[in-house]
């Protein structure tokens, strides 16, 4: 069962802003990833569902974090399909993102007051997302809807939207200002927050500092 409610899940997104959407098979590497960014100040992370074992990777995550990590909440993404949903609610996802919506995902969280994040790319998308329960809509992917002006654009006539744009987001204090400006709610980071080494290996204290500058450029947005 998730160990967090569904408003500490919200009030977290809206106090940390930056939710890291990685995927490795490898559970040592998740680890150190979910360390470097907890290091860096990120308290929400999403873990997608990416592979076969995915879900075995997740459990793992989930008691690590647990133990060593109090305050980390971590989410699902890369979900379709309720009875994925299910496996994971069921495993202890605190949070469900998905890169569509799906009506029968959104009855599913809602049973167990889990959060549930549809990716949108349209404004009817978003908004029969909102009348399904979404709190916090994904707009993904981001920067191929149409960037920053999209946000701003939807904004202007629905101004209640809490808008998580993911796919193509900086850890730059430049580029998040730009989405934060046209009026994110928090932003998803994926390739970009894990930085490698040369010989492809993650590159862990960069990975720290990039999560770090982003946090604190979302409370100084904030502010
Ligand atoms: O699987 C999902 O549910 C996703 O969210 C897709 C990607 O992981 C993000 O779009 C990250 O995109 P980048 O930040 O451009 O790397």
């Amino acid at each position: 069962m998730a160990r967090f409610s569904k408003l500490q899940v919200l009030n977290t997104i809206s106090q940390n802003g930056i939710v890291p959407v990685f995927y490795h098979q490898d559970a040592a590497t998740c680890k150190k990833i979910l360390k470097a960014v907890y290091d860096g100040g990120v308290r929400i992370f999403e873990f997608t569902n990416r592979g076969d074992g995915a879900h075995k990777v997740f459990e793992e995550l989930l008691a690590y974090a647990q133990a060593s990590l109090p305050e980390m909440i971590l989410g699902i993404g890369s979900v379709v399909d309720a009875g994925t949903t299910s496996l994971y609610i069921q495993l202890g996802a605190n949070f469900v993102v998905s890169p569509i919506v799906n009506a029968e995902m959104a009855a599913t969280c809602n049973r167990r007051k889990i959060p549930w994040m549809p990716g949108c790319g349209s404004l009817t998308e978003i908004s029969y997302s909102e009348t399904l329960g979404a709190d916090i809509v994904k707009i993904f992917p981001a920067q191929q809807v149409g960037g920053p002006e999209f946000i701003k654009a939807v904004k202007a006539p629905c101004p209640w939207s809490s808008i998580m744009p993911t796919g193509g987001v900086q850890p730059t204090a430049e580029n998040l200002k730009q989405w934060l400006d046209a009026g994110a709610h928090c932003v998803g980071l994926g390739s970009q927050l894990f930085v490698k080494n040369n010989d492809g290996s993650f590159d862990y204290d960069a990975i720290q500092k990039a999560a770090q500058l982003s946090v604190e450029t979302f409370k100084n947005h904030k502010k």
